[in-house]
Parts: C-alpha cells; sequence; structure tokens
C-alpha cells in the first residue's frame, strides 16, 4: 500500500465570480479552489476574462456577484491596498513601475505598506533602523531577480523582459502569502522565457506561496503548474492537471487547437 499524501488546506476559494460590462459578460459564474503552495495556472484565449478575473480577486474591479475568500476570510469588497496587506500581490500585464524612479526605489516603496508607518513614512522619511532595513531588503529582492547591479537605474532604462523581473521583486517586497503573476513571460526573450520556470518554483519555495500565473505560453504553463484552468468567454470550462488539461476536447477545440 502506498503512503496517501493530506491534500492540502484550501487558500483561495473563488465562488460564482461574476463581473459584467454592459451587456459583456466578462467572467461567468467562475468557481475554482487554489489549494496552499500550488502553482495554479489561468489560460484562455484572448479576451477570455483572465486578467478581469485578477481584478476582481484583487479589489481592481468590484465583482457583479461572486465571493472571493482567502484563509476563511472574505476579499470582494476590500480596496486594492487592504487586499495586499492581506496577503495577496500581483504582477500586472500592463507594466506599472514607476518609470522615473530607480529600480531600487521602486522596491523600497513597495514595502511601505509593511512598514509600521505606512506609507506616509515613504513620503515623509523613515526611522533610521526602519530605513536600513527596507534599504537592505530590496537590495536583497533585486539580488534574487537578478538587479541588483541596476540598482539605480530607471526602471524605464528596463527592458521588458527586465521590468517583468523587477515587478516580481516589487511584488514579493509587499510579503504576499499568494503571489499573482499576469503574464510574466510577454516581453522575455527566450533564455528568460527557459529560466522562467525554475524561478518561479524558487520564489514559491523560498517564500512558501502560493501561486497563480496567467501565461500565454503553452509550454510554460504546462511545464510550471500543478493545475491548470481554463477561461473561454469568461467561463471556465477546464481545471485539472496539465495532462488532463490539454487532452481535453473543449480545451482543444476553444484555445490549444490553434496553437
Ligand atoms: N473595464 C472594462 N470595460 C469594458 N469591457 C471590459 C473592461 N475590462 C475588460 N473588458 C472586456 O472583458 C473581456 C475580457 O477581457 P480580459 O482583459 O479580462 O481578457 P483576457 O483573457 O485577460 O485577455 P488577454 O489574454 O487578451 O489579456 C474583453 O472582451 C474585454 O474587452
Amino acid at each position: 500500500m502506498t503512503a496517501q499524501t493530506a491534500p492540502r488546506p484550501v487558500v483561495l476559494e473563488a465562488r460564482h465570480m461574476t463581473r459584467r460590462f454592459g451587456g459583456l459578460t466578462a467572467v461567468n459564474d467562475v468557481s475554482f479552489d487554489v489549494h496552499e503552495g500550488e502553482i495554479f495556472g489561468l489560460i484562455g484565449p484572448n479576451g477570455a476574462g483572465k486578467t478581469t478575473l485578477f481584478n476582481l480577486m484583487t479589489g481592481l474591479t468590484p465583482p457583479s456577484s461572486g465571493t472571493l475568500t482567502y484563509q476563511g476570510q472574505q476579499v470582494t469588497g476590500l480596496a486594492p491596498h487592504r487586499v495586499a496587506t492581506l496577503g495577496l500581490s500581483r504582477t500586472f500585464q500592463n507594466i506599472r513601475l514607476f518609470r522615473e524612479l530607480t529600480a531600487l526605489e521602486n522596491v523600497k516603496i513597495a514595502q511601505h505598506i509593511r512598514t509600521r508607518a505606512g506609507l506616509w513614512s515613504g513620503v515623509l522619511g523613515l526611522a533610521r533602523d526602519e530605513e536600513a532595513r527596507v534599504e537592505r531588503k530590496a537590495w536583497e529582492l533585486l539580488d534574487l531577480v537578478g538587479l541588483s547591479d541596476r540598482a539605480g537605474e530607471g526602471a524605464g532604462n528596463f527592458s521588458y523582459g527586465d521590468q517583468r523581473k523587477l515587478e516580481i521583486a516589487r511584488a514579493l517586497a509587499t510579503e504576499p502569502r499568494v503571489l499573482l503573476l499576469d503574464e510574466p513571460a510577454a516581453g522575455m526573450n527566450t533564455a528568460e522565457k527557459g529560466q522562467l520556470t525554475s524561478f518561479i518554483r524558487e520564489v514559491r519555495d523560498r517564500f512558501d506561496l502560493t501561486v497563480m500565473v496567467i501565461e500565454h505560453h503553452v509550454p510554460l504553463v504546462m511545464n510550471l503548474c500543478d493545475r491548470v484552468a481554463v477561461l473561454n468567454f469568461g467561463q471556465l470550462i477546464a481545471v485539472g492537471d496539465p495532462a488532463s488539461v490539454q487532452r481535453d476536447p473543449k480545451v482543444i477545440e476553444a484555445y490549444l487547437g490553434g496553437e
């Protein structure tokens, strides 16, 4: 008899999440669970509702109906900064760095949701020991994403691939429990894409995270993710391990057939 491993606890519970924009239902009655430590992929054709679902999950867009629960606490209805403080942090498909600031400053600013004095201290200046801690951690995170030698450069000068890495460092600076990555491979070159799988796994292990990732690059998703959910016209048409999702006729017809 083989030993059974206990199922990991559920950290995120999406229930009947729906978002309408006028006559368009961008996310339609979507329910799923994400387990602790899992790397959970979200794929689907352009316009399927993936980014809208992330926006619903992180407070950027209120749902028309439905709920998201994080470790038993309802997240829906909270403002984005409250969601981040709870431990859900994200990157954006359209990169949202402060382009005029340096890489180091971008990471330092993101930490202020966790520092005692909050954002105002970021603007007005922190107590010196707190400032030193923030600075040290920003260097550590830049080092992790391979950008510490460019800490003083303006973020706007970075290639898309490096901006995506900086966005990940910035998201990690908020000390998340759940990291949501919106198309992390977009703009990366082939070598960077190749390294992304091991990088995301390393980050997950090192910070003990649960990861959700939207990604169009199918080989990367299939290689990286423990489970994959597929959206099509706002509806969830499949959830499962990569191999079974790849074989699912509904998924092949809606998405993978054209790859
Ligand atoms: N604020 C909005 N107002 C109106 N329609 C919107 C809004 N945001 C998204 N939509 C529409 O909702 C649908 C889903 O868009 P969404 O960006 O979530 O898809 P996606 O799966 O992330 O697409 P892609 O892979 O191209 O990024 C699209 O038809 C889009 O035009």
